[in-house]
């Protein structure tokens, strides 16, 4: 089978600066890949280009083996869901009516089926007690998670998230992780908090300065020298007695203080 995504040596310039630097990644179907790096190494950017927002300058992105700079935008909005790291608000509209816009891509379905999908959403989402509520009214919390039955309403093949978990608290930010590692699609975030990384990831892909740094298992790429020379903090792995695998904390070293 083809990969879902496919970039081969995709560079991307934007305004005369070198952005993204020939960069090659593949994503199978179905692996959830955490696209990490420090402010500014091009997360943003190379989601945008995996969406088809914007084109490389160099190089090629496939979606399921087609040049996505030549499909057509339905087409392309019945595979691909994007979450922003500011999503609009649309806080007039009920939960149910603000999931249903991720059918929109897919407005010849038949509207019994179109409301199933919504249904399903919405519980896998945990939000069916609240769909009648406006989605002015949600918490943080809530707010994402209906955002994340918008676009599991969608249907897509690949879906895109950039920063899901920003201005959420811990507990609510493993749950978000959680609910994305459920789902049997491709799944590619975005993500600044490294310690919940592993709940999610299958893949990491380590990016600085728009390069690409290392791509490979969690515990391969969150190794003390790879965290050291890319984040500057440590990362020491902990074996904790009730849990399956050691546990990563990630902490800058503290500063050196002349006595
Ligand atoms: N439209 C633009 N024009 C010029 N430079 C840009 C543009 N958009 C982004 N950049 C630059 O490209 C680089 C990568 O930005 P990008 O937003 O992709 O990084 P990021 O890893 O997502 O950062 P952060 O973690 O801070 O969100 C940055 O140096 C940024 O200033």
């Amino acid at each position: 089978m083809k990969p879902a995504l496919d970039l081969h040596s995709a560079s991307l310039q934007l305004q005369g600066r070198a952005v993204l630097d020939e960069v090659s990644v593949s994503v199978p179907f179905g692996t959830h890949l955490a696209v990490v790096g420090r402010n500014g190494a091009g997360k943003s950017s190379l989601l945008r280009l995996m969406a088809g927002r914007l084109k490389p300058t160099r190089g090629q992105v496939l979606l399921g083996g087609l040049d996505l700079a030549a499909l057509p935008g339905p087409q392309r909005a019945r595979q691909i869901a994007v979450v922003h790291q500011h999503e609009q608000a649309h806080g007039q509209l009920r939960v149910r009516d603000y999931v249903a816009l991720g059918r929109i891509p897919h407005a010849a379905a038949p509207p019994c089926e179109s409301a199933q999908v919504v249904d399903a959403s919405l519980a896998h989402c945990r939000l069916t007690a609240l769909q009648d509520r406006r989605v002015g009214t949600l918490s943080g919390g809530e707010l994402q998670r209906a955002v994340i039955a918008r676009v599991i309403a969608q249907q897509p093949r690949v879906l895109l998230l950039d920063e899901p978990t920003n201005h959420l608290d811990l507990r609510t930010r493993a749950d978000m992780l959680d609910l994305l590692a459920a789902l049997d699609v491709t799944v590619i975030a975005a993500l600044h908090e490294l310690s919940l990384v592993q709940r999610f990831a299958h893949r990491v892909l380590l990016l600085d300065a728009g390069r690409v740094a290392a791509d490979d298992a969690p515990a391969r790429v969150f190794t003390p020298e790879l965290v050291r020379g890319h984040f500057d903090i440590d990362v020491f792995h902990l074996p904790l007695p009730d849990r399956a695998r050691p546990v990563a904390v990630f902490e800058a070293p503290e500063p050196v203080r002349s006595s």
